[in-house]
């Protein structure tokens, strides 16, 4: 591992058949338990990293509210900068560091999010580039991310191997639908060789957490 890379975790809630929302996007599976652990999990990083569909769908917090603890920086991937300001990742960016990721070709407007307290990074020609943005995270100090979906945004963590942990937790749903978001999108590994190893199995009420390790 490069020095100045932060140790990146993926975490996920997952339906039996692997799914991380319904086909219409929902994504509420994991149990209070669960999201305790999960806070807690958040409180332990540096920085939670998601991506833009997820952020728009859910319009998420990403912050430390079930237990008491330190909100992580949050990072959003959005190469175009064209979030929309009523977003709470948005609004509250003053209170919590929050930077935005474009790439180079994003619009000299995306600054307009610095008035709202947003840091913004520009980070690869055309699409983000993944190992040079964490590189910089690493330079501000960032030591250890947690990276929370969705599909796509997983895929190029795992497509580049910058995927150290994982922890996924099995909900009790099955969700179907072949439109639904799956935990890993994009166009996938065609060999059965990415393999992870089982470092921990937790059981909850109604629920597992597989923790696996590189
Ligand atoms: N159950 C769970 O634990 C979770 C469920 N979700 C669900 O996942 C769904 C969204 O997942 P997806 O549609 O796969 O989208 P996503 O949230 O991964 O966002 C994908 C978008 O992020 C940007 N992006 C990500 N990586 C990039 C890169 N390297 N370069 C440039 N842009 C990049 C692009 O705009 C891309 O289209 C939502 O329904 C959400 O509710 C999301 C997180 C966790
Ligand atoms: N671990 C986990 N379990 C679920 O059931 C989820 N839906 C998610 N989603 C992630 O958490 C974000 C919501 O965070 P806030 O509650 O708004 O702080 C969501 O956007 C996903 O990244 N994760």
């Amino acid at each position: 591992m490069e020095k100045s890379r932060p140790y990146v975790i993926l975490s996920a809630a997952i339906s039996i058949d692997g799914k991380i929302a319904t086909r219409t996007g929902r994504s509420n599976l994991s149990s209070k338990k669960d999201l305790v652990r999960m806070h807690n999990l958040r409180k332990s990083v540096d920085a939670v990293l998601i991506g833009k569909n997820t952020v728009n769908i859910d319009n998420p917090l990403l912050t430390v509210r079930y237990v008491k603890g330190k909100n992580p920086i949050r990072v959003i991937l959005n190469s175009k900068g064209n979030l929309s300001p009523k977003l709470k990742v948005i609004n509250t960016a003053k209170k919590i560091h929050t930077i935005l990721v474009v790439s180079e070709n994003a619009p000299k407007n995306v600054e307009r999010f610095v008035v709202k307290g947003v840091e913004i990074i520009r980070c690869g020609k055309k699409k983000i580039n993944i190992k040079k943005l964490l590189k910089i995270l690493g330079e501000k100090g960032i030591k250890r991310i947690v990276v929370e979906g969705g599909g796509t945004t997983n895929w190029y963590f795992f497509k580049e191997k910058l995927v150290d942990e994982i922890i996924i937790t099995v909900t009790p749903y099955v969700l179907g639908g072949s439109t639904a978001i799956s935990l890993v999108e994009g166009i996938g590994f065609g060999n059965v060789s990415n393999s992870f190893k089982l470092k921990k199995i937790e059981k909850l009420q109604n629920e597992i957490v597989l923790h696996y390790v590189s």
